[in-house]
């Protein structure tokens, strides 16, 4: 394979509450070059093309430096871009399909701060940063929040009086570049075609699930921000909001944004572990309460979902915790076995991508999370249409 003319890649960036995936893509969607600098802010490390080094990023923006400066080294300079794309986590009522740049969209961007006080920042930062570098690079913009766009009003409206809704305090929904990868890679996959009822499991730092029916979300669990619904790595998930106007007399507003968001779920039930893979790893009945928490929680959570699409045909794991972790897929397949699911155990212990049982009413899929390369066919299909 030669060198792809320069002019051909595009960067995409996805920046998270904590980590920078990156990933550079040829004019063929092929992928080139992929990684992530994660643990910003406290004990991190730049992973790129296999190779790790631990590196002390005290933020975003030294993160992205080093991420730029690593693509450098691998041949890959800005100057050589046709574009740049990125994850933008909340793109609010009018920003519901991918777009390119402007300052307008940048302002709108701006304007969600407040929705997603975890993403919106950092996803700013990034395209700030390249415009800086870069003022003449396009940049692109896809948004978590677009594949929800399908969600009855029934779903997306709090039962709270209508001027609320026209100030955009609605359901939204997150993950829906997630979820719009893996409706594209489960036909292919599973060889079979889309299953008309899908149940995803989105489990990650931030965990969501998603009802799809036919190809479409029809329901999610996240709402006016990625707080909601699931208990996370560090957000508390549901919660009653006369429990979050006792904390803010408590504690003052900018204490209970940080307990919620940055202190609690995961963390806040373990005493200090925020990652599934160090709680599984941990003896103390409190880590062994928090995965319980976390799967009893994604259990209710689906038992809805299942309502909201009279029913279950697939269900399908992706993110760090549905792709890697055994036991938690185990006790969550458990928990749906009075569906007639039933889980091949080897199968499980393999990683997929089939998990079920040929006895299985329901398919059950482990589909990798590919979230960049989303993005990436968002901003070829723009550049396209221009
Ligand atoms: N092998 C593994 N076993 C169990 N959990 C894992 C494994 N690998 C990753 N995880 C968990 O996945 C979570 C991170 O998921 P990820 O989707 O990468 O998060 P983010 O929301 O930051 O994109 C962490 O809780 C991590 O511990
Ligand atoms: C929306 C969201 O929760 O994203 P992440 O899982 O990357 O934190
Ligand atoms: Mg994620």
């Amino acid at each position: 394979m030669g060198d792809p003319a320069k002019s051909d890649r595009i960067l995409v960036l996805n920046a998270g509450s904590s980590s920078i995936k990156f990933a550079v893509f040829d004019k063929d969607l092929t992928e080139e070059i992929a990684g992530l600098a994660a643990g910003i802010g406290g004990a991190s490390f730049l992973q790129i093309g296999g190779a790790r080094n631990e590196q002390p990023f005290i933020d975003h923006r030294a993160a992205l430096s080093a991420v730029l400066n690593a693509l450098r080294d691998h041949g890959i300079r800005i100057d050589d871009l046709r574009a740049a794309a990125h994850r933008v986590v909340h793109g609010g009522r009018k920003l519901t399909a991918p777009v390119r740049l402007t300052p307008d969209v940048r302002a709108e961007i701006a304007n969600c701060t407040p929705l997603a006080p975890l993403h919106n920042p950092h996803n700013l930062a990034a395209i700030d940063t390249l415009a800086e570098l870069a003022p003449d690079l396009p940049q692109f913009a896809s948004f978590d929040t677009s594949f929800h766009a399908t969600n009855p009003d029934v779903a997306t409206r709090y039962a709270i009086p209508k001027m609320m809704e026209t100030k955009g305090i609605r359901r939204y929904g997150f993950h829906g570049l997630s979820y719009a990868s893996l409706v594209r890679r489960l036909p292919i996959v599973s060889e079979e075609k889309l299953p008309s009822r899908l149940l995803a499991f989105h489990l990650g730092n931030g965990a969501s699930l998603c009802a799809i029916l036919n190809g479409q979300s029809v329901a999610t669990t996240m709402g006016y921000s990625p707080l909601d619904g699931l208990t996370m790595g560090t957000r508390s998930g549901g919660i009653d909001a006369n429990a979050v106007l006792r904390l803010v007399e408590e504690h003052g507003l900018q204490r209970t944004k940080a307990i919620l968001n940055h202190e609690s779920g995961l963390l806040g039930l373990s005493g200090g572990k925020s990652d599934m893979r160090n709680l599984m790893v941990d003896p103390s009945a409190d880590s062994a309460f928090a995965i319980e928490h976390f799967c009893y929680w994604s259990l209710r959570h689906a038992g809805s979902l299942i309502a909201a699409m009279e029913g279950l045909d697939a269900i399908a794991f992706t993110g760090g915790i549905g792709e890697n972790a055994v036991g938690v897929r185990a006790r969550i397949l458990r928990g749906l076995e009075w569906l007639g699911v039933r889980m091949n155990p080897d199968f499980n212990h393999r990683g997929g991508p089939r998990l079920h049982a040929d006895s299985s009413k329901v398919a059950v899929w482990v589909i990798g999370a590919e979230e960049e390369r989303m993005i990436a066919m968002d901003a070829a299909a723009l550049l396209e249409a221009a």
